[in-house]
């Protein structure tokens, strides 16, 4: 009888020890463990549903998440930290009033750390890091002699590139371009004369366009995807650091090649205050953020021009008679309906209160996306979506902060005024020398990508000697 009497009671015992341990013990730490990994599931969960949402509809999808998520709201929060901001006044308090508060942190800014470099003028979180590069580079980028000086060296690197076609349709009357490539190549010979006074050969161009372009793409992969949950993961990051290996030769080669009367030699002088490590990284900078965004830019433009008869009349008589508004004109029309910055963000260093909105957690990153804000219907009520150079022609600029094709602010682009002064003439030349017509009708961005080039075989057209 007594083994079958202890047995219950030893297991009613070790009933009342098992409870106890897993009231004492084992339920707080399950509940500790959910509490710790919950949010980092949601996280990841909304991580991975919001890139799918966006790898469909690309960057204009904060347009429509504003509509789902943030109900029509100007703010909206994705996750705990991500702040969508379309408010224009949060833009401007964050990117000029109190630019100091809001560093470029986050993670999509520490894994594009890793590629153009930490202490870059792009990349650099740290004022001081930001300032002595900008300090000798910007004498060269405002001042009205340097100004002219990038203009002349654009149009003579388009001259170039116009007598090649020249030679390509002598005969053949017509031929296929892809302007991609060749708008890059004109604006990276430019950049390299310009800021190195190096002379870039075709070979070389081809070499360092390739690993930029490879760099723009994989960047804003690892940086937006949450990658880091996929098989190629790996494999991604072991591609950006065999280009970040090959980005850096070039560098060390650009350095040591610079001429003389360069705004390079001038970073190298000790007297600039640059260190060795910036100097790197301001030229990795310059190689990422002063070509490719020209050059797409005005590869928009053409597109935008040329597929529709109407612009490209409109054009081929503009370049006639010289009138370079209409080319200012569709230079700001691509810049806002194809930004090459198309999302940039901001962290807040410390709490903060934006007048009007309220406070501003310390740690929040905010998302400004900017093509989303191009494309307001509220900032652009008419045909927000439409490329439309005569927009422009109204004497009523849009509400400040709605168009920044080159953000604003002490870290706005060093290259705005050279863009508006070169861009224009360059695009009169192109159009007044040739007819284009695009061989796809509408190419898509490629997304998600650092800047906004066309997502497959680039601006592919047949051009023709113009008609006119
Ligand atoms: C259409 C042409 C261009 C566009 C749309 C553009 C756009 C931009 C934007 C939006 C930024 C700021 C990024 C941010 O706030 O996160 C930027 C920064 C920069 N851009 Fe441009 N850019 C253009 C052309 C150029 C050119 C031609 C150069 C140089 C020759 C250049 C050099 C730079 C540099 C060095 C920075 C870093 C500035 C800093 O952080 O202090 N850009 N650009």
């Amino acid at each position: 009888m007594l083994p079958t009497l202890r047995a219950p009671m030893f297991s009613s015992l070790g009933l009342h020890i098992s409870l106890t341990v897993a009231l004492l013990v084992i339920f707080p730490t399950l509940i500790f463990i959910l509490f710790k990994l919950y949010p980092y599931a949601q996280k990841t969960l909304s991580s991975f549903a919001i890139a799918a949402f966006f790898l469909r509809h690309g960057p204009n999808g904060f347009l429509l998440l504003r509509e789902k998520l943030g109900k029509g709201e100007e703010t909206f929060r994705i996750g705990k930290y991500n702040l969508v901001v379309f408010n224009l006044d949060i833009i401007k308090h964050c990117l000029v009033q109190k630019a100091h508060n809001y560093d470029k942190g986050g993670r999509a800014a520490r894994l594009m750390g890793e590629v153009v470099g930490p202490l870059g003028i792009l990349g650099a979180l740290d004022e001081d890091d930001h300032v002595p590069s900008h300090q000798v580079l910007n004498p060269h980028t405002k001042r009205a002699d340097r100004i002219e000086t990038f203009e002349s060296m654009v149009l003579e690197e388009g001259e170039r590139k116009l007598d090649e076609w020249r030679s390509l349709t002598t005969g053949a009357r017509k031929t296929e371009v892809n302007l991609y490539i060749d708008l890059n190549e004109i604006f990276f010979r430019v950049l390299y004369r310009f800021m190195f006074g190096i002379d870039l050969s075709r070979k070389r161009f081809q070499h360092v366009h390739g690993i930029i372009s490879q760099l723009e793409r994989y960047s804003a992969v690892v940086g937006f995807v949450p990658a880091k949950l996929l098989p190629v993961y790996k494999l991604l990051r072991r591609d950006v650091a065999s280009l970040v290996v090959a980005l850096n030769k070039e560098v060390e080669s650009i350095i040591e090649e610079g001429a003389e009367d360069s705004p390079l030699h001038e970073l190298k002088e000790p007297s600039a205050g640059v260190s060795p490590v910036q100097l790197r990284d301001t030229v990795k900078n310059l190689l990422f953020a002063g070509a490719t965004t020209a050059a797409n830019a005005l590869g928009w433009a053409v597109h935008c021009v040329s597929k529709e008869a109407i612009w490209a009349k409109r054009a081929s008589e503009a370049a006639r008679q010289g009138n370079i508004t209409f080319f200012k004109n569709v230079c700001q029309e691509a810049n806002r309906v194809y930004p090459q910055a198309n999302v940039v963000t901001r962290r807040a260093k410390e709490d903060d209160y934006v007048p009007g909105y309220g406070p501003i957690a310390k740690g929040s990153i905010l998302v400004i996306p900017i093509i989303a804000l191009h494309r307001h219907p509220r900032y652009y009520p008419e045909a927000p979506h439409a490329f439309n150079p005569d927009r422009w022609l109204d004497q009523r600029p849009p509400p400040l902060m709605s168009y920044i094709p080159f953000t604003a602010g002490p870290r706005q682009c060093i290259g705005q005024s050279l863009f508006n002064r070169a861009g224009p003439p360059l695009l009169m030349r192109l159009h007044g020398s040739f007819d284009f017509y695009p061989l796809e009708a509408e190419p898509k961005p490629k997304w998600p990508n650092a800047v906004l080039p066309p997502r497959s075989g680039g601006f592919r057209m047949i051009i023709t000697p113009s008609s006119l």
